[in-house]
């Protein structure tokens, strides 16, 4: 039976561990019922290998997301910072069939010293990535923990990415891409401030 640890989700869906054992007994049971034999040469680690790449494709389950914001530098900018073009794969909870692309992150400080390293916008999008996920919550959990942690005057995230289970299986659709915002506070309210957020992330190359 299931332990109450391992079902319930801590604070911002964070979960206690990885169950390596149990991640190999399931990949050996699946490939059993996919007809195959988990005992021949060339499978024999591979229960081994695939819950090492899901504990790694995971591994933003077991960290808190506010410890990556948890540094801020006393800077006195009020204008907006964007990094774009952070490469980003994550897993569908659906399929869990990977889908990757790029996120755009942004964000207006409020001018009380919260500015956070560049870095941290990177690591934030890895870490909500590395969970199983869709896309639009992907989107809104890392604009919604900037919010949280920078308090800033305004946030936006786009995240552009194609999803496997629609390219390889499926629709069978590969080239598509899907494209998700999240934006908050004066990027939401204020309709020059989006545009120049959005013009700066449609003309960037
Ligand atoms: N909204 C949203 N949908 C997603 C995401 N990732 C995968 N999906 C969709 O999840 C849906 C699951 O649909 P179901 O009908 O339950 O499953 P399915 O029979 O495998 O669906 P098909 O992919 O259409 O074959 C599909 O339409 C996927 O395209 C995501 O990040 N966001
Ligand atoms: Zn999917």
């Amino acid at each position: 039976m299931t332990s109450t640890t391992e079902q319930t989700s801590g604070k911002d869906g964070i979960r206690p561990v990885f169950d390596q054992d149990r991640a190999e007994r399931a990949v050996r049971e699946l490939l059993l019922a996919c007809g195959e034999d988990p005992d021949r040469d060339g499978l024999q680690d591979t229960p081994a290998r695939v819950a090492r790449a899901y504990r790694e494709m995971f591994a933003g389950l077991y960290t808190d997301p506010d410890e990556v914001l948890a540094r801020t530098f006393d800077e006195s900018h009020e204008e907006l910072v964007l990094v774009t073009d952070i490469p980003m794969y994550s897993n569908c909870e659906h399929h869990l069939l990977p889908f990757h692309g790029v996120a755009h992150v942004g964000y207006i400080p409020n001018g009380d010293g919260k500015v956070t390293g560049l870095s941290k916008l990177a690591r934030l999008v890895d870490l909500y990535a590395r969970r199983p996920q869709v896309q639009e919550r992907l989107t809104s959990q890392i604009a919604d923990a900037l919010v949280r942690r920078l308090e800033p005057r305004g946030v936006i995230v786009v995240v552009e990415a194609e999803h496997l289970c629609m390219s390889v299986r499926g629709i069978r659709k590969p080239g598509s891409r899907t494209t998700t915002s999240a934006v908050r506070g004066l990027l939401r309210s204020s309709a020059t401030s989006r545009s120049e957020a959005i013009e700066l992330i449609r003309g960037r190359r």
